[in-house]
C-alpha cells in the first residue's frame, strides 16, 4: 500500500489543511495546471462541535460517526469535489482517524448524531461499550496513556482522553473497512492514517486486507489504496515506525525536524552536512518515508523541538530554504502543507491560540477559501514551492549529482542533467563556477522569476539575471545571501 499513482510527471501531495469541498474542488484547476499530483483533506467524517475552546482544529480529530456531514461540507460536495479533481487528474487522500471517537462528555455531531463519550454510545455508527478497549486491554489506573514506553498502554489505553477502539474486534474492522471502501467507491485515491502509532499494526493489516482496489473509472485496474500512516517517532520512546513499513508508507517527523535544525543552524547544524541527507541521518528508507517541512500539528509548536526548530510559514525565508531543498532533494514522498493563518502567541514556549481553528464568521462554520488575503496561507501557490514543485517533477528518475559545498552554509547539487540548485544560508554573498551536468544554453532562475527559460518573466520585478550553461556544463552562479538566497535552473 506505500506506492502510490500520479498522472504523468506529477508527484507532490498537497494538505489544504481545513479547506471545504467546494473550495478545494475549485482549486484542482489549478492544481492540475501545476501539476501536482494530489490532495490531502481534512477527515470528512462527522466529528465533535468542540465550544470550549470555540471551534478547535482538533474537533476534526474527535469522529462522532462515519457518515459524510463535516465543518468542510456534505457527501454531495465532497463526491463532486473527488469527481472534479479526479478529472483533472489531481487525487484525493482522505484524512482517516480510526483510532479513536470522542474524549469524555456527550453532544451532537456535525452531521447530526448524539454521542455519549462517557457511557460509550455512538448511535451514528453504531458503537458501544463493546467495541472500545476497557481495563482488561489496558491496565493504567485511570485508562489513559501516560508510558510511551510501554507499547501495549500506547495502543490499549486513551490518548488524551479519546475514546480508544478495539481494532482487534471484527465489528470494528468491518465498519471502519466498510467506510473506506465508501470512499475509495467514489474515487477517493488512498488515506493517511492518523495516529497509527496508537493502533496495532496487526490490527491495521486486518483493515487494510478489507480494502477494495481503487475505482477504475480513474485507476488502472488492480491499483491498492495509497495509504500514508501517521507515526510520531523521533526516536526515544517503545514504539516505532518501522513497525509499519510493511503495511504502507509512514510520515518520517525527522526530516522536517532535522532541515528545520539545520536551516536554522541550530547547535552548528550546517547546510554541508545535507550531503548524505536521509537514510544516512537515521531516517527511514526514502521509499517507505512520507515527508514534509511542517504538518497541522507541530507548525503549532508540538513535539519536535517546539518552536525553535520546526519551520513554518510564519519563518517565511527559511521556510522557502527548506522547501527548496526538499523538493531538489532525492528522499521520500514529499507533501507540501497549506496553512491558514492564526494569532500565534507564544508565552513560555506555548502557543495560547495553538488550538484556533480555520477563519469563520463566527459559529464554526469555515469562511471561503481566497488565497493571500491574510486568512488562507496557500504555501502551495507561493512562485517558490510551485517552481520548485516543476523542479521536482522535471528531476524525476534523475540521481542527486556534482554536489559541492563550502563546508559550512552553502551547497550547490544537480539531478543528473535535468536541473541544479545553489543554496547559500551563509550572511553573505558568494560567486562560484560549477559543474551542473545540464545542457548549455540560457536558464532563468526558478526561485526569482516566472520561467525556467528566457523570456524569464519578471514576476514583479524578482526575476534575477539569467543563468548561462557553458558547452561543459559549467555555469557561473552569483548567489545573494539573505531573502531567497537561492538560484535553480532546470531543462
Ligand atoms: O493538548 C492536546 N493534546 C494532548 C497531547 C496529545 O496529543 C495528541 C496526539 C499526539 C501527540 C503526540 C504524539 O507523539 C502522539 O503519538 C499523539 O494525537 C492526537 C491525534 C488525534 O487524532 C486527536 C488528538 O486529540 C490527538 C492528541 O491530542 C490538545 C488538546 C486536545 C487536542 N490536542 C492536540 O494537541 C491534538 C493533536 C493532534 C491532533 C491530530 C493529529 O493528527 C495529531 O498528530 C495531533
Ligand atoms: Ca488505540
Amino acid at each position: 500500500f506505500g506506492s502510490y499513482y500520479c498522472q504523468p510527471g506529477r508527484d507532490v501531495i498537497v494538505h489544504l489543511f481545513e479547506w471545504k469541498w467546494t473550495d478545494i474542488e475549485r482549486e484542482c484547476q489549478w492544481l492540475a495546471d501545476h501539476n501536482y499530483c494530489g490532495v490531502q483533506v481534512s477527515p470528512p467524517n462527522e466529528h465533535r462541535i468542540v465550544t470550549d475552546p470555540p471551534y478547535p482544529w482538533w474537533q476534526r480529530y474527535q469522529p462522532v460517526s462515519y457518515t459524510m456531514n463535516s465543518r468542510s461540507g456534505s457527501e454531495t460536495q465532497f463526491r463532486n469535489m473527488v469527481t472534479t479533481c479526479n478529472n483533472l487528474g489531481v487525487y484525493i487522500y482522505v484524512d482517516g482517524v480510526l483510532n479513536h471517537m470522542t474524549g469524555g462528555g456527550s453532544g451532537t455531531g456535525s452531521d447530526g448524531n448524539s454521542f455519549d463519550g462517557d457511557s460509550l454510545q455512538y448511535p451514528g455508527v453504531p458503537y458501544g461499550p463493546n467495541d472500545f478497549h476497557g481495563s482488561d486491554d489496558c491496565s493504567t489506573s485511570d485508562g489513559e496513556i501516560h508510558d510511551y514506553n510501554n507499547p501495549t498502554e500506547v495502543r490499549n489505553c486513551r490518548l488524551s482522553g479519546l475514546r480508544d477502539l478495539d481494532g482487534s474486534a471484527n465489528y470494528v474492522r468491518d465498519v471502519e473497512a466498510e467506510f473506506a471502501n465508501r470512499l475509495i467507491g467514489w474515487g477517493v485515491a488512498g488515506f493517511r492514517l492518523d495516529a497509527c502509532k496508537h493502533m496495532w499494526p496487526g490490527d491495521l493489516e486486518a483493515i487494510l486486507g478489507r480494502l477494495n482496489q481503487l475505482n477504475t473509472q480513474w485507476f488502472p485496474a488492480g491499483r491498492n489504496a495509497y495509504i500514508y500512516q501517521e507515526v510520531i517517532d523521533l526516536g526515544g520512546e517503545a514504539v516505532k515506525a518501522t513497525e509499519y513499513t510493511y503495511l504502507g508508507r509512514v510520515t518520517e517527523f525527522k526530516h522536517g525536524q532535522n532541515l528545520g535544525n539545520v536551516v536554522r543552524k541550530n547547535n552548528g547544524q550546517r547546510l554541508a552536512n545535507l550531503v548524505n541527507f536521509g537514510e544516512g541521518w537515521g531516517q527511514l528508507s526514502g521509499f517507505d518515508a512520507l515527508v514534509f517541512i511542517d504538518n497541522h500539528d507541530n507548525q503549532r509548536g508540538h513535539g519536535a523541538g517546539g518552536f525553535g526548530t520546526i519551520l513554518t510559514f510564519f519563518e517565511a525565508n527559511m521556510y522557502k530554504i527548506a522547501t527548496a531543498f526538499e523538493l531538489a532533494w532525492d528522499y521520500g514522498h514529499v507533501r507540501l502543507m497549506s496553512s491558514y493563518n492564526w494569532p500565534r502567541n507564544i508565552v513560555n514556549g506555548v502557543d495560547t491560540n495553538d488550538w484556533v481553528g480555520p477563519p469563520t464568521n463566527g459559529g464554526g462554520d469555515t469562511k471561503d477559501v481566497e488565497c493571500f488575503n491574510g486568512e488562507w496561507i496557500c504555501e502551495h501557490r507561493w512562485r517558490e514551492m510551485y517552481n520548485m514543485v516543476r523542479f521536482h517533477n522535471v528531476a524525476i528518475g534523475n540521481p542527486v549529482s556534482n554536489w559541492w559545498d563550502n563546508g559550512f552554509q552553502a551547497i550547490a547539487f544537480g539531478r543528473g542533467n535535468r536541473g541544479f540548485i545553489f543554496i547559500n544560508n551563509e550572511d553573505f554573498a558568494i560567486t562560484q563556477t560549477l559543474q551542473t551536468g545540464l545542457p548549455g544554453g540560457e536558464y532563468c532562475d526558478v526561485i526569482s522569476c516566472d520561467n525556467n527559460r528566457p523570456p524569464c518573466g519578471n514576476s514583479g520585478g524578482a526575476c534575477r539575471a539569467t543563468v548561462i550553461v557553458n558547452g561543459d556544463g559549467t555555469a557561473t552562479f552569483d548567489v545573494p545571501n539573505g531573502e531567497n538566497p537561492m538560484i535553480a535552473i532546470h531543462v
